[in-house]
């Protein structure tokens, strides 16, 4: 595989070869396909088949034109000139480690207008939280125009624009031309074919520079076998940040978008909505404060896409004057912002919107497992970081919002369960899966019995089936030992649960990682995880300035497991502690003042009961002696 191919919508000529070597390739197969099309013709486009014919021959370009048949655009390819597209964005820090985030609300939502010219012509603005970004390309030299660092051409050249790849199929089947045949795997529940494009040496040189390294860069596209659709997209790299005299830092960037919602325009079906989650690790010597982590979502709407506009004219696409003046960036972090793909900044700007470094740290200790380290003083009643809950559910009778927790007004209407559109449109995959399937038989086994834990097994589990989560989501967290007693008794739940969904013909596909091992592995971890949460409503502010470890909340109106805050231990005298004020989204805080190194500890029980009675609680409910110094003193 060569470099990655820069965004070309230019047509596939299957009469003239033309000069090309990708598409003399994708000609070929194009042919080779046709052949084996007529023989196989009575089974074509049956999904063992296709399997078939991949293992004969493992080449990407089947899938690629399995792709074209599917979405129709080969009959765009030759009449398009331009592409219009508006749509809307919304994007979330769910987990930052380390930073002040803007009080738990972190959503910002924009819109963008896009245009693209065959064959590599492009520009794109997006407005978000009242900040305008505009990138362009005039096919040579891509740039970007952000209000926080100014104008900036992007090293290496130009490189397919994210957004255009979500939405275009043309651009899809012009960049995934040449990529390579990877397997078959299952995302979401969906059987699909893997590509796989990587830059190459000299691509990765090109966009290097004596600062930043760019060590590895790969995109993985998903199509679904079913359909032919490109369903998921994976974007990774590994840049090398040395600034002269230090320590490198490495940063790792991964990006995953869900693709769905595919429409028909002009007779081309083009996806209309997304997800994406970017998790962005930072690591090196340089860090004694070991890895950084932040974890952003973006969900994306489409709202109009046109083909043909009349009257769009080169101009548009003249580079900003300032590129000139201002194409060689000057300070080490300037540099490194030019390196990801347009618009990827934008992410940054929320990640790197906190002035102080990441005040916390995950290691590995010899007595408890892993711990949260504070890299460096913290003081009382700090805010240490925010966490958005992996996967969380309200206790039934509660009116609590179905997605956040939030309390909803007594005058909600009661078949609305969420507080607001953003919650019920974020929720929509999940809810959609969960309202397909009859729920009384798990419901009442459950409820019945005071099982709270099963509901949460109940939504990750809609959620992967709809695509908004992984099936591994918890796996990293430590699971509980369940004895073989406590298993076969799990037995009757997960049999309800996965012939709620088997009634409800949810496809076996989508639901075969829903056996009763990942029933037993989640539950072990949500054992040992998950939060009982109690809102403290509109005491925030006080709380802001009273450190204190016992907060009188409300009733818990449900639960929540997280990744980062599972990682704290207990302590029967804690220094930090987690609240939660309006929602499930919680926030860490210090209860005193902490050194730096210094292992941060929250309170998982009532510290107020005496010795015993804690002992038991966490023997008995966490499976653990506490070796907390409070207990060792025998206090
Ligand atoms: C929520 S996890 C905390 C993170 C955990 N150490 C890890 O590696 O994932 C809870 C588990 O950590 C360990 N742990 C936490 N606090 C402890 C304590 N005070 N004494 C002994 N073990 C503790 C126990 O194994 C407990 O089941």
């Amino acid at each position: 595989m060569g470099r990655l191919a820069p965004l070309s919508e230019e047509p596939i000529n299957e009469e003239n070869e033309g000069n090309n070597n990708n598409s003399k390739k994708c000609l070929q197969s194009w042919r080779n396909w046709n052949w084996i099309k007529t023989h196989f013709s009575l089974v074509f486009n049956k999904k063992s088949n296709l399997k078939i014919l991949l293992s004969v021959s493992s080449s990407a370009q089947y899938i690629i034109q399995h792709f074209r048949a599917a979405t129709g655009c080969k009959k765009l390819e030759g009449t398009v000139k331009n592409v219009f597209t508006t749509g809307k964005v919304a994007m979330d820090v769910v987990d930052e480690l380390g930073s002040t985030t803007n009080g738990g609300n972190n959503s910002e939502k924009g819109c963008f207008v896009m245009w693209q010219m065959v064959p590599d012509k492009w520009q794109i603005e997006l407005v978000l939280g009242g900040q305008k970004v505009l990138a362009g390309s005039n096919g040579a030299i891509a740039w970007r125009h952000t209000p926080w660092l100014g104008v900036h051409a992007a090293k290496g050249g130009v490189r397919p624009l994210r957004r255009a790849l979500q939405a275009n199929p043309l651009a899809v089947s012009g960049v995934f031309c040449g990529a390579q045949y990877m397997g078959e795997k299952q995302i979401s529940g969906m059987e699909c074919f893997v590509l796989k494009l990587s830059a190459d040496q000299k691509d990765l040189v090109e966009r290097s520079d004596n600062t930043a390294e760019m060590i590895k860069h790969a995109i993985f596209g998903y199509f679904s076998q079913r359909s032919g659709l490109l369903v998921f997209l994976e974007d990774s790299y590994l840049t090398r940040i040395q600034a002269p005299g230090s320590h490198p830092t490495y940063w790792e960037t991964t990006m995953s978008t869900k693709i769905e919602d595919y429409r028909v325009v002009d007779g081309v079906m083009i996806a209309h909505a997304g997800s994406s989650t970017a998790l962005i690790t930072r690591f090196g010597d340089n860090l004694k404060a070991g890895p950084a982590i932040t974890r952003l979502e973006e969900s994306w709407t489409i709202d109009d896409v046109a083909f043909n506009v009349p009257g769009l004219s080169l101009d548009c696409f003249i580079p900003p004057q300032e590129l000139h003046t201002d194409s060689v960036s000057s300070s080490f972090s300037r540099r490194f912002f030019v390196k990801p793909f347009p618009l990827f900044s934008f992410y940054f700007s929320f990640s790197t919107a906190s002035p102080s470094p990441p005040p916390i740290r995950v290691a590995l200790t010899e007595s408890v497992g892993r711990a949260v380290f504070a890299t460096r003083p913290i003081g009382a009643a700090d805010l240490i970081h925010t966490a958005s809950p992996a996967v969380c559910h309200p206790y039934s009778g509660r009116a609590s919002c179905y997605s956040c927790l939030a309390a909803l007004p007594h005058s909600h209407p009661p078949r609305a369960p969420f507080c607001s559109q953003h919650c019920q449109q974020r929720s929509k995959g999940y809810y959609d899966v969960e309202m397909k399937a009859n729920w009384v038989a798990f419901d009442d086994y459950c409820g019945s019995r005071g099982l709270k834990y099963p509901f949460l097994v109940k939504r990750l589990a809609c959620m992967v089936i709809a695509g908004d989560a992984r099936s591994d989501t918890l796996d990293i967290l430590q699971p509980a030992n369940f004895t073989p007693e406590m298993v076969s008794e799990m037995e009757e739940e997960f049999v309800l649960l996965r012939n709620a969904f088997a009634e409800a013909l949810i496809g076996d596909d989508r639901i075969a990682f829903l056996t009763k091992q990942w029933y037993i592995n989640a539950l072990a971890r949500i054992r040992i995880n998950a939060f009982r949460i109690e809102l403290v409503g509109g005491r925030y502010e006080d709380l802001l300035s009273l450190a204190v470890a016992s907060v009188e909340a409300e009733a818990a109106v449900g639960n929540a497991v997280y990744i980062l805050p599972s990682f704290y231990n207990h302590d029967c005298d804690p220094n930090a502690h987690i609240i939660w004020i309006d929602n499930a989204h919680a926030k860490l805080k210090a209860l005193r003042d902490i050194d730096e190194g210094e292992e941060l500890r929250i309170c998982y029980i009532d510290a107020s009961l005496d010795r015993d009675a804690r002992r038991e609680l966490l023997l008995r409910g966490f499976g653990f002696q506490c070796n907390c110094s409070k207990c060792l003193h025998g206090d």
